[in-house]
């Protein structure tokens, strides 16, 4: 098999990544774009020793799962490279990972649930972060084509809120309109690198952050004088990134007009977010992923909660009224900032927030003899680490919810807990990020034995 090399394949799988897969003499190709069931001729497009990587050229018998997608933009760039697979296989494919990962784990008598839909299949998300590259001697907003750092011009994001659409299509107006230079990655020079931008459905109000290569530029005072003209936004904020690097936000924020947050609310709790604050993204979904975790958890009045990854608090906020206390730990310390106030906004007095890495903090606690009857844990892809395991063991919680957006280190989780004297019998995935190959998982561990 060789570079440019055109060959007829039968797909028969896909990959957790959402790429089809073939078998060739004794080689994997994985196929962009292509669908089980589907034969499709294929241009080889890199060869290693054991796999190779290849795309359509042309599609000989379709599957009836494709989903014939106007543009495939959005499937290019891996944006959404999961637009081109029908809803209900979009769910049955994320199952299947979970499936999948027990199976190799030796776990297949652990029941796995139906993928929970998302209420909106598209449009969904409340956040948008988005490159500002020149292309072709004009500043565009886009999104980087696969594994690369070519920025496709995009003005329809697609899994993004319509809203957050339309004010990323008028701030780049904006930019072009008083000549703002868009950031140039290889020199490090340039202003734009990045469009950030946040709406809380509940609210309507919108957050426009700027990430800039320095504090201020010539242009800063007109471009935000027309921005507050666009309907909706409530606040603009430069972050300073001047590094080069491929972390998007910088360490500092300067507020240049507006409130420092916004405002949205899960169920009747109200949340202020920071500009640098983690806030679930499907505002739809997230009620209900909550609901599922907060139902496992069995809660009863007298229970002492632990919010690990807390974020600003949103889940430990959610129950506090039905508990004795909540005590939450989050590594970001705007967020925790966030996660207090959000108590006292609420009027919430029996939950507490520190900053703190959870695998630092909770041996600390527990070597303080801390107890709780159970732990909420919504770590982020890398999952828990050995020492969080040990240590919130230790507080022998009678149940430890784990809401995960990796299965894979989840099942690893899982498998540390089980050794530990827990047992867990049932994975529900819920759809976060329809479109997308990424899948959300909630499952509850009980103590078995003391
Ligand atoms: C998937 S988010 C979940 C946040 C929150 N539970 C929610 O639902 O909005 C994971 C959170 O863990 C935080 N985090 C990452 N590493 C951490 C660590 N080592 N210790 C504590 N928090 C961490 C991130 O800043 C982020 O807020």
């Amino acid at each position: 098999m060789e570079k440019n090399q055109i060959i007829k394949l039968e797909i028969t799988d896909l990959s957790y990544e959402a790429m089809g897969v073939a078998h060739y003499e004794g080689m994997t190709v994985f196929v962009n774009n292509a669908l089980p069931g589907e034969t499709v001729e294929a241009k080889i497009l890199k060869v290693k020793k054991h796999f190779a990587f290849a795309k359509i050229e042309q599609i000989i018998k379709e599957s009836p799962d494709r989903v014939n997608i106007k543009l495939n933009q959005w499937v290019q760039t891996g944006l959404a490279s999961l637009a081109h697979v029908k809803y209900d296989k979009q769910l049955e494919f994320k199952r299947n990972q979970v499936v999948n990962l027990l199976q190799k784990a030796h776990l297949d008598d652990v029941k796995v649930g139906e993928t929970l839909p998302s209420p909106e299949e598209t449009g969904y998300r409340n956040k948008a972060q988005v490159p500002v590259r020149e292309v072709k001697g004009q500043l565009e907003i886009g999104f980087f084509r696969k594994h690369s750092h070519d920025l496709v011009p995009l003005t329809n994001f697609f899994t993004t809120d319509p809203e957050i659409d339309r004010v990323l299509v008028a701030v780049r107006d904006i930019l072009r309109q008083y000549h703002v230079p868009a950031y140039d990655e290889i020199h490090n020079q340039g202003e734009v690198r990045y469009l950030d931008i946040r709406r809380s459905k509940a609210t309507g109000e919108i957050m426009v952050i700027l990430v800039c290569l320095h504090k201020d530029f010539p242009q800063l005072p007109k471009v935000a004088e027309t921005i507050k003209q666009i309907a909706g936004v409530t606040s603009l904020v430069l972050n300073y990134n001047p590094k080069k690097t491929n972390v998007i936000l910088g360490k500092v924020d300067y507020l240049i007009f507006g409130k420092p947050q916004i405002t949205d609310q899960i169920g009747d709790v109200k949340f202020k977010i920071s500009p640098e604050s983690f806030f679930q993204i499907n505002s739809l979904q997230t009620p209900r992923l909550y609901d599922l975790a907060i139902k496992k958890a069995d809660l009863q009045p007298d229970d002492i909660v632990i919010d690990a990854y807390s974020g600003i608090g949103t889940i430990g906020l959610s129950v506090a009224k039905h508990v004795k206390s909540v005590r939450g730990i989050e590594s970001v310390s705007d967020a925790v900032k966030d996660a207090n106030n959000n108590a006292k906004l609420n009027s919430i007095s029996n939950a507490k927030y520190v900053t703190g890495k959870a695998e630092e903090v909770m041996p600390r606690w527990a070597a303080k003899g801390i107890k709780a009857d159970v732990i909420f844990v919504d770590p982020p892809r890398k999952g828990l680490t050995p020492e969080f395991i040990e240590a919130a063991v230790k507080t022998s919680p009678k149940k430890i919810v784990y809401i995960s957006c990796n299965p894979a280190t989840m099942i690893r989780d899982l498998q540390e807990f089980m050794n530990e004297g827990y047992t867990f019998n049932q994975i529900d995935p819920v759809d976060m990020f329809p479109q997308t190959p990424h899948v959300e998982a909630v499952t509850v561990l009980e103590r078995a034995r003391k």
